[in-house]
């Protein structure tokens, strides 16, 4: 397959090493140092079972260059979207499939301002990937799964070309016949990750240990699970509990990308996690106060650089 990466930071990198690896031909878009050190000494993958390295088919800041594609991945935090939609326009085909894998719920949704509604579907990353120097992305952890489908989950051939060559390039990458009940599941256990560990300064051991935090994650994981069934998701009734059930077997130390960054001073994606559960949360009137509060409290540090 022919598949450009929009952009090639966490998770573009990650899949970009991986499905270059496996044979495909990988546009990487990035830019400045990180672009140099890819188009001079090509990608590095640190992992944890092991490095590799590859020379990406192509290597640009300039998607005209690369030209229509079977598939985009898209990757950038959710502040960016907008730009990086618009900057897609030259890689879109008739059939190209472009996957969202922003945290949140939003990014399909606000694709379809820039791009046409049958190239855009829906995806959910789970993985822990981070650019650690130009040219190199280094994954903690080795879960890596990568759930996508058509925006209303129909199969169709051009999803399942990206998941077979995923799956090829050892990446789990599973059918599910609801993405969106996928997304929440993940919005839901990642919007109490997100606010709790980034205003708390804390890991998620802090938040098994300490009653208080514990409260704290399961209030805003019920009211984000509240939100979802007002809005008509299909959650197991249960979903509560195995979000629970989800953090309790992590290890102690993770914490969500929103505290990382928070201590990197770098801009925050709050309003699309925890800004996101009190938008929608107002739209369909279900109280949200403790997923307002922790967007209120890690307000001051939304566009980074203020610790
Ligand atoms: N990484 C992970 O483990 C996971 C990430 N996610 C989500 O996926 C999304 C992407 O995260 P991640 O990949 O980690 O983000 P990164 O910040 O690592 O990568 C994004 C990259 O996109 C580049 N970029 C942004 N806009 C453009 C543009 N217009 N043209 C060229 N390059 C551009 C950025 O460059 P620059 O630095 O120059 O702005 C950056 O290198 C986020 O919503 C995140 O929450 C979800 C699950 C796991
Ligand atoms: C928790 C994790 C690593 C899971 O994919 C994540 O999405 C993030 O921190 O951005």
């Amino acid at each position: 397959m022919r598949i450009a990466m929009m952009a090639t930071g966490g998770i573009g990198g990650f899949l970009a090493v991986k499905l270059t690896e496996a044979g495909h031909e990988v546009a990487t878009i990035a830019r400045g140092e990180h672009l140099r050190a890819i188009q001079e000494g090509g990608l590095r993958l640190i992992g944890p079972t092991g490095n590799s390295q590859v020379t990406p088919w192509l290597a640009t800041d300039n998607p005209v260059e690369v030209g229509p594609v079977d598939a985009i991945i898209f990757g950038v935090k959710g502040d960016a979207l907008d730009q990086a939609a618009m900057a897609c326009k030259p890689m879109l085909g008739e059939n190209t499939v472009v996957v969202p894998f922003l945290n949140g719920v939003e990014a399909s949704d606000r694709l379809l301002a820039h791009l046409p509604e049958h190239n855009v579907a829906n995806g959910v990353a789970k993985v822990s990937t981070t650019i650690s120097a130009p040219g190199e992305i280094t994954q903690t952890g080795e879960f890596a799964t990568f759930i996508f489908a058509e925006r209303d989950s129909r199969p169709t051939a051009r999803v399942e070309t990206l998941q077979c060559a995923m799956e090829e390039a050892g990446v789990s990458a599973p059918v599910t016949d609801d993405v969106e009940r996928e997304l929440w599941n993940k919005f839901i256990l990642f919007s109490a990750m997100s606010g709790v560990t980034a205003a708390g300064r804390c890991t998620i051991g802090d938040i098994r240990a300490y009653p208080e935090l514990t409260a704290l994650f399961k209030a805003v994981a019920a009211e984000t699970a509240a939100i979802g069934r007002a809005k008509g998701v299909a959650l197991a009734d249960s979903v509560e509990e195995d979000t629970w059930a989800l953090v309790s077997a992590l290890p102690p130390s993770i914490r969500a990308s929103t505290a990382i960054d928070l201590e990197k001073g770098l801009p925050l994606e709050i309003d699309w996690l925890s800004g996101a559960a009190c938008r929608l949360a107002k739209e369909y009137g279900i109280p949200a106060p403790a997923n307002e509060t922790l967007y209120a409290v890690l307000m001051p540090h939304k566009a980074g650089q203020m610790n």
